[in-house]
């Protein structure tokens, strides 16, 4: 029986166009600057010199080390370092007003009652766990975040990696079958599949179906068999 949900945030319950056409572009406009202005605050030079780390040049020029994350952000490569310096570029963006948090109608209509309905609701995005609670803080629907136990980001390591989803599960009071993962990416839902979880795959387009996970193409095609 399921007690907890497990969402992934970009193609699950957030539009994809809301972050590759608005926050990814945000931040890749203004991350050179944000770099060059706070490489010596202790947050920023974390992540660069993790960058460094990851390209294997430890005394790498802050140039390159910005051409770096921006070829990340082309490619969509959710590394850590990349992702976690988004979160602190986008926060200007959410206090300024610039936009709001993208949430589908249906997928927080379907989060709030499944609160009410006792579940504990966790998040798992490549987005870092800052980003998560901005979105959710400046949420097309106002602030979300109590909706939400815990948030997980790619500090657990890849959703890709049958590991990302043990690590979370020793962080949760709940065992891995009583937990339900929900998610766009068939290489997450399988990884989460082979740690034991149940997955749902969420297919927006409603164009394609799933063989290998249980499909809805939104949240008002959710019934309880799926918590069964
Ligand atoms: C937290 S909103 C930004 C999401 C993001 O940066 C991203 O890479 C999307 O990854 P997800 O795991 O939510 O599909
Ligand atoms: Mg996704």
């Amino acid at each position: 029986m399921i007690k907890a949900l497990l969402t992934d945030i970009e193609g699950t319950i957030t539009r994809i166009s809301f972050v590759k056409e608005v926050l990814f572009p945000y931040a890749a406009a203004r991350l050179p600057e944000f770099v060059k202005a706070n490489q010596q605050q202790d947050a920023v030079a974390e992540q660069l010199n993790a960058v460094k780390e990851f390209i294997e040049q430890p005394d790498a020029p802050i140039d390159t080390v910005i051409s770096t994350l921006l070829k990340w952000v082309a490619d969509d490569k959710k590394i850590t370092p990349l992702k976690q310096l988004q979160g602190l570029i986008w926060q200007a963006g959410y206090e300024n007003g610039d936009f709001t948090g993208h949430l589908y109608p249906d997928a927080y209509q379907f989060l709030q009652q499944q609160k009410l309905a006792g579940q504990q609701l966790y998040v798992y995005s490549s987005g870092s766990v800052k980003a998560q609670h901005l979105i959710f803080q400046y949420s097309d629907f106002g602030d979300i975040r109590p909706l939400f136990t815990d948030y997980f980001d790619t500090k657990v390591g890849a959703k890709q990696e049958q590991s990302s989803y043990e690590s979370i599960i020793t962080q949760l009071p709940f065992d891995a079958n009583e937990v339900l993962f929900l998610s766009d990416v068939v290489s997450e839902l399988d990884a989460a599949k082979a740690a034991g979880l149940n997955t749902l795959h969420l297919i927006r387009d409603g164009q394609a179906c799933s063989v290998e996970h249980n499909y809805i193409n939104d949240f008002s095609q959710f019934t309880a068999e799926y918590l069964a």
